[in-house]
């Protein structure tokens, strides 16, 4: 896709108040660009694996709305459980909560996790998903920091929890920091890597 064929607005369909709000510390001062968001739009999310999972979580947003669309996928791969939960973490999170999450390692002296954030761009309903995705690898903990995103409470990198980091911090280093960063090089035209 030529440089100036990349989209200047985009709508970022998700339902998640903390992901919506990092998408905004970042994209909001990216120039030439216009951001909005629908938290309003049900989309069914399929089985698979991370990219299967995003982009037809992208195909059906573009469909249901009959437009452009952002859409994002996070997962957490446990290293000893071959990556589970994976995309499937928010089921593990709502049924465990953080103290049964820490169990599920507890035969395992391996604690190493790995987010991964994985936006999809979808033109329009039948256009092809393009994806760009950002990893951070950390450990597993016991809660601690403020809880009000998810398992940032767990997640630790470099002694801090995602929760105990201020909010720029958090982006500079996470999964969700990286994909952007991806996402803001391709709208300016650059060539990133894309899956
Ligand atoms: O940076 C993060 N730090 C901590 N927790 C996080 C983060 N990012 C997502 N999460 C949680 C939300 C949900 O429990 C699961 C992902 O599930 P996921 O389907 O991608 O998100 P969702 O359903 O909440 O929102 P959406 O409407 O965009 O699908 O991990
Ligand atoms: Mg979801």
């Amino acid at each position: 896709m030529a440089a100036n064929t990349r989209p200047k607005h985009l709508n970022f369909l998700t339902s998640n108040a903390g992901k919506l709000r990092e998408f905004q510390a970042v994209m909001s001062n990216v120039p030439d660009l216009t951001v909005t968001n629908r938290g309003d739009v049900d989309i069914d999310e399929i089985q698979g694996t991370i990219e299967e999972i995003a982009r037809d979580k992208a195909s059906k947003g573009a469909a249901a709305i009959d437009g452009p669309v952002l859409t994002e996928d996070t997962a957490l791969e446990f290293k000893a459980l071959n990556g589970l939960p994976g995309p499937y973490i928010k089921y593990f999170l709502m049924s465990l909560g953080h103290e049964g999450l820490n169990n599920l390692l507890a035969a395992y002296e391996d604690k190493s996790i790995t987010s991964v954030c994985t936006f999809a761009y979808c033109a329009g309903p039948g256009q092809k998903p393009i994806l760009f995705q950002g990893r951070t690898d950390g450990k597993l903990v016991p809660a601690r920091g403020p809880s009000n995103f998810g398992w940032d409470p767990c997640f630790e990198y470099q002694g801090q929890t995602y929760a105990e980091m201020d909010k720029e911090e958090k982006n500079k280093i996470s999964h969700r920091g990286k994909a952007l960063e991806k996402l803001k090089a391709w709208l300016a035209g650059g060539e990133v890597e894309t899956l």
